[in-house]
């Protein structure tokens, strides 16, 4: 199947045999006030930022661009956009707070509205993907940085808005970068143009002040002094070779010494690794003495439904501990309350390009180091509303070791989405776009010749221009190859089943593999299995899924996961929306799949591999060898032709969710490119 076996899980934790003693080594982060608040009022008044208030309102009225840097919970993102409006600055539009999550947009927002005592929605309200919680009366607007760059496609020049700030600026998300020249681009038309100002201010706990303030107008940097509650940071006295078995046992070491109410926030990889470890941690607690509380464990990652992921923020029941195991989604920003201890396993996974491969095509998830932001801000989610602690799961050693600052997304992943949204935002020379950190002119030139392969740009006098095509796929909310390839399954008539097989592909994984019970997974997947490919075979275990209205008993059985089918659905239903508005024939090409297969050959060329002789395969891109993947439904059969999903670098370079295609289909796909990439070949 397409996708990974479960990791192995943590090793058994022997409860009371240590796997390593916490060195006693505190950190950096010092305290500034003393003691738990009372009421709301009372906790924005003990915040650090309170005593600078009428000096900071004082800076805003004047600046039109700041970049404010203060410690994790001093109160910038609480306090500042209520400073602003309080002050009545910036009150004739609104005040856009952006953030690069969702899940910070949200409970952000719920925490404003709290202090400020109105209904959410009204006053203080969010924008975040599928859900706006706004209304006319909104003042101050808590969005994802996203949401915003899809209101300047029909906006560019904001003029909704009087200020914008540009929160948790340090995560250089590709979304956030391009932002940021858009907001700058915004800012400086209105001023040319006569225009009500646009005031742009930047915040973070953890940022290159100076590249932000040269970027922004040589802006001044303000600094927030202080911090509300102490942080004790550890380091372990050696490297872990393992840190999931080292967060294992430094969770039930905390969980047998700490009282009940200490919750504890681990910061893991992703989706599979957090789902063994809760299952591991969930088997453990069941069998600890009576003396230790009950634990409840709650995950945490980007493909959770927002319902689920605002679990986090519900007290667990009295009595019980709270372990939230978590990516770095819960890394900027937010406060849940209870949280006392972090444990920072120092791992994230991110995306890597690698341009020396040549496969622009695509950029590779790796888990890899965090960078010393990151940590700083992990630390950071602990001793928001007492004292906390952060037990960072490797040496201070290793810490010194680290990145200061992480990598921009620009600068490491494939550009075509970044410039095919650019165009729509009417960005007139795109490949001279004023990034702040600029991505190679390769790069760029490499994204703007994939998208008009795609079909979506074309090059006049110099310039690069939106065809037709081009402006419709900028509509999806997908990469270039998928928009393209919903686009044209109307000529195919297979509309729902491209929009079933795009879905499943946008969701982590809706299969469920428990190593413990690989042959039961493998004999109920088998009336699933398609000898046309992974697509073929997802789509059947949808279609089945479809006909017991995603029942869960069944999905137990055949080891679906039903959250992420749900999730599914939800995306699904997005997508078509979009088909409807562009007039779109939905139509379903039902059980002749072939048209399915023709459909993608038509979006994926890109990514085809042929067989050689020796039994390998080769990308037809970029002629580098590659393999199928051992979870393939294809891994035996070695088609011909193949068109994949992506590409995992391991040991090998393997494709993943891979479909059978015939050549021709290929070549009547694309047959220009296929005639350069021959003679590319010859010569
Ligand atoms: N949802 C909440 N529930 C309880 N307290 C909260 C909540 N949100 C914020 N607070 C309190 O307000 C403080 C300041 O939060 P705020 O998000 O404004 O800080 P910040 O300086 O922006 O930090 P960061 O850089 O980590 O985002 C927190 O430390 C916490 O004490």
């Amino acid at each position: 199947m397409p996708h990974d076996p479960d990791p192995p899980p943590a090793k058994r934790f022997k409860p009371g045999s240590p796997f390593f003693r916490l060195d006693k080594k505190p950190g950096m982060l010092l305290p500034r006030v003393g003691h738990a608040p009372v009421s709301v009022d009372a906790q924005r008044r003990q915040l650090p930022i309170y005593p600078s208030r009428t000096q900071v309102i004082n800076q805003l009225r004047q600046l039109h661009n700041a970049v404010f840097i203060g410690e994790t919970g001093s109160g910038k993102t609480t306090q500042i956009p209520q400073y602003l409006y309080e002050a009545g600055i910036g009150r004739q539009g609104v005040i856009a707070i952006t953030q690069p999550r969702r899940v910070a947009a949200i409970s952000l927002a719920g925490r404003v509205a709290e202090e400020k005592r109105v209904q959410l929605g009204k006053l203080v309200g969010y924008t975040v993907r599928f859900e706006d919680v706004t209304s006319s009366e909104t003042k101050l607007k808590f969005m994802t940085d996203g949401m915003l760059l899809r209101e300047a496609i029909g906006d560019p020049l904001l003029l909704r808005y009087t200020v914008v700030i540009l929160d948790e600026a340090h995560e250089r998300t590709v979304h956030t970068d391009v932002l940021f020249g858009v907001v700058k681009a915004a800012q400086r038309k209105r001023t040319e143009q006569n225009k009500i100002p646009l005031k742009v201010f930047v915040m973070s706990a953890t940022m290159d002040v100076d590249l932000f303030s040269q970027y922004f107008n040589k802006s001044p940097v303000l600094y927030l002094e202080g911090r509300q509650h102490p942080i004790q940071i550890y380091y372990t006295k050696q490297p872990q070779s393992d840190y999931l078995q080292a967060a294992l046992v430094s969770i039930f070491q905390i969980h047998q010494e700490a009282p009940p109410s200490h919750d504890i926030l681990v910061f893991m990889t992703g989706q599979e690794e957090i789902e063994a470890l809760a299952r591991t941690c969930r088997d453990i607690s069941k069998h600890l003495p009576e003396t230790c509380a009950p634990m409840t464990v709650v995950p945490l990652y980007a493909s959770l439904p927002p319902t689920q992921q605002l679990r986090v923020f519900q007290p667990a029941p009295k009595g019980s501990r709270k372990v939230i195991l978590s990516t770095n989604i819960a890394e900027t920003s937010i406060t849940i309350s209870g949280i006392k201890y972090v444990i920072d396993t120092g791992m994230v996974k991110a995306k890597r390009y690698n341009p020396e491969s040549g496969l622009e095509v695509l950029a590779v998830l790796a888990v890899q180091r965090v960078s010393k932001a990151q940590a700083w801000q992990r630390a950071g989610r602990a001793g928001r509303e007492d004292a906390g602690s952060c037990y960072r799961l490797y040496t201070e050693d290793e810490f010194d070791n680290l990145a200061n600052m992480t990598v921009p997304e620009i600068q490491r992943c494939n550009l075509a989405s970044v410039v095919l949204q650019l165009l729509a935002l009417g960005v007139p020379d795109v490949l001279n776009f004023d990034f702040m950190s600029k991505p190679s002119p390769e790069s760029m030139r490499t994204a703007v010749d994939q998208l008009s392969i795609l079909g979506a740009v074309e090059r006049k006098d110099d310039q690069v221009l939106l065809t037709p095509m081009g402006k419709k796929m900028a509509c999806f909310p997908l990469e270039p190859r998928f928009s393209k390839t919903l686009l044209i399954s109307p000529e195919f008539c297979c509309t729902e089943e491209v929009l079933t097989i795009i879905s499943l592909l946008s969701v982590d994984s809706v299969l469920y593999n428990p190593p413990a019970r690989r042959d039961d997974v493998l004999a109920a997947r088998k009336k699933f299995i398609s000898s046309e490919g992974d697509h073929m075979t997802l789509l059947n275990i949808y279609r089945a899924f479809r006909k017991v209205s995603g029942n869960k008993e069944w999905c137990r059985e055949n080891f679906v996961n039903s959250r992420n089918m749900g999730l599914v659905l939800e995306v699904r239903s997005q997508l078509r929306d979009i088909c409807i508005k562009l007039n779109m024939k939905l139509e379903s090409s039902l059980s002749d799949l072939a048209n399915v297969r023709r459909c993608l050959a038509h979006g994926l060329f890109m990514n085809a591999a042929e067989l050689h002789l020796d039994g390998s395969y080769v990308a037809l891109d970029t002629h580098q060898t590659v393999s199928i993947h051992p979870s393939s439904v294809l891994f035996q059969a070695k088609p011909a032709y193949v068109v994949f999903n992506e590409l995992l670098h391991t040991s090998r370079c393997y494709m993943r969710d891979l479909c059978l295609v015939d050549a021709d289909w290929l070549h009547e796909a694309a047959p220009e490119y296929f005639r350069r990439k021959l003679r590319a070949t010859k010569s």
